[in-house]
């Protein structure tokens, strides 16, 4: 193994790279100036082969390193070339005018006949031009310029190939026209010539040196040397190469130590940083790189120039290595880089999960707590019903109020029969025939005095409109004699105001609001409906057409208009309707009095959106006829029998309630059509309100006496059972349970504000516990007034005095 064979870096690149570091001169010889010295080098070549071809004599004209001008000169006569023709092809010019004498060059080189000048030339180019050889053009004498004279040395190089093609033997043919390198012959350096095609080595010589800058490291070591050589002195070279070689030597001691020293630290390195796969030897003998950067192929063997054997490229395959260092380096960085981002993203999906993990839990527990919530907002919502109308209960499931109509017409200084009012009490004064007064005491629930206002003969009311939401039955009657306000307590006047609304309209109106607040929980389907009793026949006020009379027996209340509404204007509209339909008869006492009664039943059905249950409530808002007594009203015949008709049911009213009051066993529902349309709302959990009128006037005193006397019964037997429920405690320790109740009722209203759900804003609102059993919601009436039988009286639990 030799030592090119063992190393990765020849003798050669050695050389060539000392030659580079140390003739710095030739590396920066521009292009031009290597041009122009080859083309010398060319010159001189054709000029000494060309003196030494025709003689010291013939070539006397023509110096051995010529410029281009002396060059051209010195064979424009064309003898010279013609005579070195002939010598090399005898007779190939046959005629060669010969010039007389040296003073045929005159100084500015004009010859002396252009015309025989030019017969030579001519004659030289087409005996040239017959060998095959490159010709050029007469006038290139005349021109001159390096292309011209270039062009000449061309043709005298090619001749001087052919001689020496002809002088070897002339074997075989010589062709025009191949690659080669110049020729160092001008300056006694022989080329190393590889091709022994005379023509070959000679035309090889026309390439200019910036070609051979590309034709290969040997080509261009050989430029280099020539370039390094060429600007020194003859007798410089030799010590000039003896420096060169030992810088050479040393240069290559240099590398071998240093190859020794990467050999040692090789296997680690390449181990490393060398895929196994990466050099691997091919089937022909050549090591080859696989390699996806690239390598610029300097890695490689010659096999053809090397006979099989491979040498490195030692410089090249150094920064290959370092190169694949580096590279591996690199992407080691990287994959640490990679490592650290991917335990850093991993981190952050940890924390990711835990927080999830979090926020599901805190999720879960607020799904939890609220489920908990809405479960205990539904049970406070049941406990509140239950204690609200327990409240109610406590008040009393019959309440009478009073209320005094003020003077008609602007009247205001009349005396009034009315003495004084004080909350529940009212006190009447009675004339006596001999002018001696005596006074009446009565007691109600509330009385009201003439100047009390709409809203506030409404408020108690208003507290049993959530009843009815909460599935409790709710009586509202209108009691009084004719002309004593009923229709106004009501209704309202003639025109309505927002202040003058009467009850009917109030109560529809908190009905809708008090729905609409509780739409998150419960679902009401409100309809209504309008009758009235006219002598003992219920009719049906909702008619557009003629009033329906009822059947045989003139109830038939489920065959009744019921009409769905959903606002309290649908309501005063039925009502508008059923007041046009009603029985207005005029009598001597009040022109718009009424002689039937009137009754506008709402209708409450509520679903629980939650438990899905039902609730049923009902309100009857009646506005009685006329309670004056027959005499005084001055009418006979079907005026008396109207009246009749009148007297009748209202006694039959007052004789339930009563019966209710006293929890008595038997409760006469069936004495009048009135009492048997109102019987699910009369009793039972059922609340019942009345509105006792009376007007001021001294000539009503009779009728007011025999109203209020009505009334009292009905309420003093509600408060005296209320007494005696309390084993004799009066209603002011009543009183003082309700507020108890209300304390307790109030602390509830601490809840949490979501579970807390809207309620009117009346005193009401303010609850109580009791101990008392729960209500429970009424069943509505949804059977005929005509089938019913039975007394749905609640079981008497407690002895009732009625006698307080
Ligand atoms: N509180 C009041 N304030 C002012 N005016 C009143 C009041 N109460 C009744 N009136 C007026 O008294 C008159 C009779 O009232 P209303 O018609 O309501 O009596 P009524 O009892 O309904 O009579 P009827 O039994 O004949 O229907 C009406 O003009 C009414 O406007």
């Amino acid at each position: 193994m030799t030592t090119e064979e063992a190393l990765p870096f020849s003798v050669a690149s050695v050389l060539e790279e000392v030659l580079q570091q140390n003739g710095t001169r030739s590396r920066v010889i521009d292009l031009a100036s290597r041009k122009a010295e080859e083309a010398a080098l060319r010159r001189y070549e054709a000029a000494m082969w060309l003196r030494k071809t025709v003689g010291v004599v013939g070539g006397k004209d023509l110096p051995a390193q010529p410029s281009e001008e002396e060059f051209r000169l010195a064979l424009r006569s064309g003898i010279v070339l013609c005579n070195v023709l002939n010598k090399i092809h005898p007779g190939a010019v046959p005629k060669v005018v010969e010039g007389p004498s040296d003073s045929v060059i005159i100084p500015d080189g004009a010859a002396l006949s252009a015309f025989q000048y030019f017969e030579n030339v001519r004659n030289f180019l087409v005996a040239v031009e017959e060998l095959g050889l490159p010709t050029f053009e007469a006038s290139d004498f005349e021109q001159g310029g390096k292309s011209a004279t270039a062009r000449i040395i061309n043709c005298v190089l090619a001749l001087k190939s052919y001689s020496e093609w002809k002088q070897s033997g002339g074997h075989g043919s010589w062709k025009f026209g191949a690659n080669g390198k110049p020729s160092s012959a001008g300056t006694g350096k022989p080329f190393m010539r590889k091709n022994s095609e005379p023509f070959m080595n000679s035309f090889s010589r026309t390439l200019s040196v910036g070609d051979l800058s590309e034709a290969g490291s040997s080509g261009n070591l050989n430029s280099l040397v020539r370039a390094f050589l060429s600007d020194r002195k003859q007798e410089e070279i030799p010590s000039v190469v003896e420096s060169m070689l030992n810088k050479v030597m040393e240069e290559f001691e240099r590398r071998l130590a240093s190859q020794n020293e990467q050999m040692k630290a090789a296997p680690t390195d390449v181990a490393v940083s060398v895929p196994d796969n990466s050099l691997t030897r091919s089937s022909s003998g050549d090591v080859v790189m696989e390699d996806e950067f690239p390598t610029n192929g300097k890695m490689e063997v010659n096999t053809a120039e090397c006979d099989d054997q491979y040498y490195y490229h030692g410089e090249e395959s150094k920064t290959q290595l370092l190169k694949r260092q580096m590279l591996v380096e690199l992407q080691q960085r990287n994959i640490l880089e990679l490592k650290q981002t991917l335990h850093i993203t991993k981190e952050g999906v940890q924390l990711l999960q835990i927080k999830y993990q979090e926020e599901f839990n805190n999720f879960g527990k607020h799904l939890h707590s609220l489920a908990s919530a809405a479960s205990g907002y539904q049970r406070v919502l049941e406990e509140n019903r239950k204690l609200y109308n327990q409240v109610q209960d406590l008040k009393g499931n019959i309440r009478v109020y009073c209320r005094v109509r003020p003077f008609l017409n602007g009247q205001p200084n009349l005396v009034t029969t009315v003495d004084s009012i004080e909350e529940g009490n009212i006190v009447i004064t009675i004339p006596s025939k001999y002018g001696k007064e005596s006074r009446r005491l009565f007691s109600f629930n509330k009385v009201f005095g003439p100047a009390a206002t709409q809203a506030a003969v409404f408020q108690d009311t208003q507290a049993l409109i959530r009843s009815v939401l909460d599935g409790f039955n709710v009586c509202i009657f209108a009691y009084g004699q004719t002309g004593s306000g009923k229709t106004f307590t009501m209704t309202g006047p003639n025109e309505l105001t927002e202040e003058s609304l009467g009850v009917n309209y109030r109560a529809l109106s908190d009905l809708f609001v008090l729905a609409n607040q509780r739409k998150d929980t419960m679902s009401y389907d409100i309809s209504v409906q309008m009758l009235e009793i006219y002598n003992e026949q219920v009719r049906d006020l909702l008619v557009t057409d003629e009033i329906r009379n009822s059947s045989q027996n003139g109830i038939n209340v489920p065959e009744a208009n019921l009409v769905p509404v959903s606002s309290t204007s649908d309501v005063i509209n039925l009502m508008n309707l059923g007041h046009k339909n009603r029985a207005v008869s005029s009598t001597a006492m009040n022109d718009r009095s009424s002689r039937s009664h009137s009754c506008l039943t709402v209708h409450v059905q509520g679903r629980n959106l939650t438990s899905g249950g039902i609730l049923r409530g009902s309100m009857h808002l009646v506005d009685l006829a006329g309670s004056e007594r027959v005499d005084k009203s001055e009418v006979t015949g079907d005026r008396l029998k109207e009246a009749q008709h009148i007297n009748k049911s209202l006694a039959a009213l007052g004789d339930v309630i009563a019966s209710l009051a006293q929890k008595s066993t038997h409760v006469p529902y069936r004495n009048s059509k009135l009492t048997q349309l109102l019987q699910d709302s009369l009793g039972g959990q059922a609340k019942t309100l009345m509105f006792v009128h009376i007007s001021p006037e001294p000539d009503a005193l009779g009728e007011t006496l025999s109203t209020l006397k009505f009334a009292e019964r009905v309420a003093t037997v509600e408060l005296g059972a209320a007494r005696v429920n309390k084993d004799g405690s009066d209603v002011k320790e009543l009183k003082d349970q309700i507020a108890s109740l209300k304390a307790a009722l109030a602390r509830k209203d601490g809840e949490p504000e979501h579970l807390q759900f809207a309620r009117p804003s009346t005193p009401d609102r303010l609850k109580m516990k009791s101990g008392s059993s729960s209500p429970s919601p009424s069943n509505s009436s949804s059977q005929s007034v005509g089938d019913v039988s039975s007394n749905r009286r609640q079981p008497m639990e407690e002895v009732v005095n009625t006698q307080v």
